[in-house]
């Protein structure tokens, strides 16, 4: 007998066999298994969860660390947490705990070693009376959840990448950057006309300082992050991040180098620190201030405050500034520059200003990646800076960028796109938010990363330039003093958000290929780079991924195949054996001939339709060459003054 859907009895025909449901005399068999061990559903909850095993045996003798117990290792590191987030004013260090306020102690008894604290009850605005909660390297997994639960725009994609949106800013702001001057930086660092460090006294830095940590120190719990940066042992910084995000606890996951456990134990204090107050701004009252942003550099203190922005990206680019100061002071050279290298260990550097090609060009199935953006170049070769990479996604394609496409997954930082409120895919093609959309993941997500992050001197040093005026050869091999020239003026010239219309290409100089990150004077970095290059016998190229047969609005951009040909002629090697003539007014040995790409696209004056206009275009570029040099016209680069010479020999001449 069956049931209808009205409890109507109705007798079929021929009746299904009966369900067999009993055995063995009548009794029901049960395939749940036995029932579980527990009495409540928070019981239940907490069986779900197990404690990571500790990393410091307890018992054994290993290191300097097996003295000290669990416990008093938990004590030290709260300690130190403690002394970060403390009021300079008020002394004392608030009172942390570690966990989520959020996360109810268990009363059950088997769960009491889980160390996990009471949250008060009572909500106190008193500072000295409340507890700060402190969420310490979180994983990936969980501060996604912390992300879901409590932060608005935040969502897991089809592929498994965390979506966020950043707020307000999604781009970092160079005008809000400031820097403290005191004895020592005031002759250290580059200042003035053209540098990106924008004086503020110590005494203001500690008004901004102490605005941030009050925040901080007011929210039920921040984010604590111990990480590390530069993959060369010799020269690692360690780097704590304390933020009220668990979007900006993940991306510094991904983008700092993640410590292991044991390396994690031994931490100690760190060297930097960074305090991301973003969601609060700064006080316009305070001196210096020129907007409600503030991104306040302090090397004496080793301490960087942000107010105001919440576009993770500050952290990243401001701890890169830290290393443009603390690397050349140790004889190193840091550099704004993709890396990777093939099987035979040839190394390539990749400089250039955001959206000509680092990212994309360094991550190339066919060799080795070492990082995306951020190197040192040392006595001993070439080492990344950070642990993650940080990937425009702006019309990402699976077939143009397949290692860029599958490592947005699970762990991921995906910022400011938009998606399917249903699938959760993404619209890759979609600037509603920004154009500037990014995906920020661990390097190792790329398959063929080059774990450690180091490798051999460089043989070539490429220079990139996505040149929306079209008549930059797409590639031309350059002398020293050619390179240098490139280097210093750091040229690109992007075109502007498309929504008013079809724009003139604007051009960008950035000394350095990195200006806005750079903090002694531009021809430091340059007489380093040129010294390493002699040495090392690398070789300079000059590489156009913009526009080719026209500027911007009547050519195209040069398709990303076709670089990649180019790009590859250059690591094999093949490109140096190439034939090449000189082109007028920038003077640049372009190739005849590439394997894999029209040779009628080599020499950019074949590509333009309107030979006058071309030429025209030219010389305006040209003029822009020569203004930006004048600057620099005065510094003497190097021990003498004959690189100096042959530098500003080397530029355009008409
Ligand atoms: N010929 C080309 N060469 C390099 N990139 C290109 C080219 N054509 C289009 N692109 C696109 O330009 C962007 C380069 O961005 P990215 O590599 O992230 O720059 P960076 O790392 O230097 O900031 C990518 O979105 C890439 O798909
Ligand atoms: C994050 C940045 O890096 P890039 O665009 O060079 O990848 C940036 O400049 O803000
Ligand atoms: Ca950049
Ligand atoms: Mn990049």
């Amino acid at each position: 007998m069956a049931a209808n859907g009205n409890g109507v009895s109705t007798t079929p025909k021929s009746p299904l066999a009966r369900i067999q449901t009993q055995k063995n005399g009548g009794i029901c068999h049960d395939d749940s298994g036995k029932p579980v061990k527990a009495q409540t559903i928070d019981e239940l909850h907490s069986l779900q969860k197990k404690r990571s095993a500790p990393t410091t045996p307890l018992d054994g003798v290993q290191g300097t660390f097996a003295t000290i117990s669990e416990d008093e290792r938990q004590r030290q590191q709260l300690q130190s947490i403690s002394a970060s987030l403390a009021s300079l004013t008020r002394g004392t260090g608030p009172k942390v705990v570690r966990g989520d306020p959020a996360g109810k102690v268990q009363s059950v008894s088997h769960v009491a070693h889980h160390h996990h604290i009471e949250a008060p009850t009572i909500s106190v605005s008193d500072s000295s009376l409340k507890f700060t909660h402190v969420l310490y390297n979180l994983s990936p997994a969980e501060l996604y959840e912390q992300a879901i639960k409590y932060e608005k725009g935040s969502f897991i994609t089809s592929t498994g990448a965390l979506a966020t949106l950043s707020g307000a800013k999604t781009g970092r702001s160079p005008r809000d950057k400031r820097v403290v001057i005191d004895d020592t930086t005031q002759d250290e660092l580059w200042w003035g006309k053209g540098s990106p460090n924008i004086e503020m006294d110590e005494h203001t830095f500690m008004v901004n300082r102490e605005r941030a940590v009050d925040y901080l120190n007011s929210l039920d719990k921040v984010f604590v992050n111990d990480q590390f940066l530069n993959w060369d042992p010799q020269n690692r910084i360690k780097v704590r991040i304390v933020s009220a995000r668990a979007y900006h606890s993940l991306f510094m996951h991904n983008m700092c180098i993640r410590p292991t456990p044991e390396e994690l134990e031994n931490f100690g204090t760190p060297d930097f620190t960074i305090y991301n107050a973003g969601q609060f701004p700064c006080n316009r009252y305070t001196h210096y201030m020129t907007s409600s942003t503030s991104i306040d550099l302090n090397l004496a203190r080793r301490e960087m405050v942000i107010l105001g922005t919440q576009y993770a990206g500050e952290m990243k680019k401001g701890l890169f500034s830290v290393m443009h100061y603390l690397m050349p002071m140790r004889q190193i050279l840091s550099l704004h520059s993709g890396c990777n290298m093939g099987k035979d260990g040839d190394v390539a550097l990749f400089f250039g200003l955001s959206g000509t090609g680092k990212t994309t060009l360094s991550t190339d199935h066919n060799r080795y990646l070492i990082g995306d953006d951020e190197h040192c170049w040392s006595d001993n070769g070439v080492s990344n800076i950070e642990g993650g990479c940080y990937a425009k996604c702006i019309d990402l394609s699976r077939e143009k960028e397949p290692d860029i496409w599958n490592a947005i997954k699970f762990g991921t930082v995906l910022e400011n796109v938009v998606f399917d409120e249903h699938t959760r895919e993404v619209d890759y093609g979609d600037k509603s938010v920004t154009e500037n959309t990014r995906a920020a993941y661990p390097i190792e997500y790329i398959p063929n990363a080059k774990i450690p992050c180091v490798g051999p001197h460089p043989k070539n040093v490429i220079l990139l330039a996505c040149d929306a005026f079209g008549v930059l050869p797409p590639v031309s091999k350059l002398s020293l003093a050619q390179t240098m020239y490139h280097f210093i003026s750091g040229y690109t010239a992007l075109v502007a958000g498309t929504e008013d219309g079809i724009k003139e290409p604007t051009a960008t100089f950035s000394a350095c290929f990195g200006a806005a990150f750079i903090m002694l004077h531009p021809t430091k970095y340059a007489a380093m780079l040129a010294e390493k290059m002699l040495k090392h016998g690398a070789t300079g190229w000059l590489v156009n991924t913009g526009w080719s047969g026209g500027s911007y609005g009547s050519g195209n951009r040069i398709k990303l195949p076709y670089t990649r040909k180019i790009i590859d002629a250059i690591h094999s090697g093949s490109l140096l054996n190439a034939t090449y003539h000189k082109t007028e007014v920038f003077g640049l040995d372009i190739p005849t001939e590439i394997e894999g790409v029209p040779s009628e696209i080599l020499h950019p004056e074949n590509t333009w339709a309107d030979k006058k206009a071309y030429k025209e275009t030219l010389l305006k570029l040209a003029g822009l060459f020569k203004k930006n040099f004048e600057t620099f016209t005065n510094y003497k680069i190097g021990k003498d003054n004959k690189l100096t010479e042959e530098i500003l020999a080397a530029g355009p001449n008409f």
